[in-house]
């Protein structure tokens, strides 16, 4: 039997933003921002990968240019075969009918003119011109159902509907085109603690139901701890630590991860990222001028004089654990 190939393969990805100062000379380089800076991975069908990291990491960065919403710098995006990194935006436009985004602020993502009918609705409209209405309404009650929402609040606008109700919303709306990748970017940091585990258990159904791929974005581990099978953990634009969920919780190697889960969850993500800070110590440094060799040596309780020479890249730690730390 052949063994399951990956669906995606994200490689050596860098996205760098160009700063552009009030004042320059000429002969002046511009400083560049680097929010991602060589991310590599593979998903597989079914799968779901939790990307976790502290806010200012890099993860919507990445997850924008897998879809591509901002241009990757360096790198290679192969989704099918194909390199998609780079592609044009009529090219992109086909792709997007398989990978679909669920964001995170769900009212602000529902354009607040259309009733909840029309925005399921948009995407088919958009992309199978040729349906009659009768179609895609039935297609869009089906997806209604599908997500948990009542058939009679087809007609209402988003600004009734409470946060857990709005992600619903994006949610169908995400997967009216039956995608094959969904990129879920923080969907549940802006709901109360008591929806959230409504809505990533919805997630899960609908990934198994529909045989989707998911990369699932949190600021913390325990958000994403349900619904992975890997965790790839993020630092200053940087893959720190990648492994299968289990291992990645039992017995973390990267001291960034360690400080990470050593952060007990507080309801409110502001509390919690202080709590992170404080467990850590020093400021995140800004990625325009991020440390030599270890991104994160200057936050590490046990850096060495040796990790402001050479950035070391994730080396394997057995069972598909991969850090990137020398004493992991
Ligand atoms: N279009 C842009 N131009 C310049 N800098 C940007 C742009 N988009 C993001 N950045 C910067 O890139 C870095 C990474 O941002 P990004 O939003 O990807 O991080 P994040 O981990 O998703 O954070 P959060 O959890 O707060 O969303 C940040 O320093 C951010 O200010």
């Amino acid at each position: 039997m052949e063994s399951p190939q990956p669906i995606l393969k994200v490689r050596d990805i860098k996205v760098h933003f160009p700063i552009h100062k009030a004042r320059s000379w000429p002969w002046e380089k511009s400083p560049v921002l680097k929010a991602v800076d060589g991310v590599s991975f593979d998903l597989y069908e079914g799968e779901t990968l939790g990307v976790v990291g502290e806010s200012g990491c890099g993860k919507s960065t990445l997850a924008r240019s897998i879809i591509g919403l901002v241009k990757a710098t360096e790198g290679e995006i192969l989704w099918q075969d194909g390199n998609i990194a780079g592609l044009s935006e009529k090219a992109m436009r086909n792709i997007r009918k398989d990978i679909q985004m669920i964001f995170q602020d769900p009212l602000a993502s529902l354009n607040p003119r259309m009733t909840v009918g029309d925005i399921i609705a948009e995407p088919l409209r958009n992309y199978y011109p040729e349906l009659s209405k009768d179609e895609v309404l039935s297609k869009v009650r089906e997806m209604m159902a599908k997500v948990g929402l009542l058939p009679n609040v087809i007609n209402r606008y988003p600004h009734e509907f409470s946060g857990g109700q709005c992600q619903r919303i994006g949610i169908a709306r995400a997967l009216i085109l039956k995608p094959k990748l969904v990129i879920c970017d923080e969907p549940v940091s802006a709901l109360d603690v008591s929806i959230q585990a409504q809505v990533v258990n919805l997630l899960k159904e609908l990934q198994q139901e529909m045989g989707l791929s998911l990369i699932f974005i949190a600021h913390d581990l325990s958000v994403v701890k349900h619904i992975s099978d890997r965790v790839l953990v993020m630092y200053l634009g940087n893959e720190v630590e990648t492994a299968k969920a289990e291992p990645m919780y039992d017995d973390p190697r990267h001291p960034y991860t360690k400080a990470l889960l050593s952060a007990v969850p507080i309801p409110d993500p502001e509390l919690e990222k202080a709590k992170v800070i404080e467990l850590l110590e020093g400021e995140l440094p800004s990625p325009i001028s991020p440390p030599s060799g270890c991104v994160f040596r200057t936050r590490c309780p046990i850096a060495e004089a040796s990790c402001a020479q050479n950035r070391p890249y994730l080396m394997d730690v057995g069972d598909q654990h991969f850090a990137a730390c020398p004493k992991a």
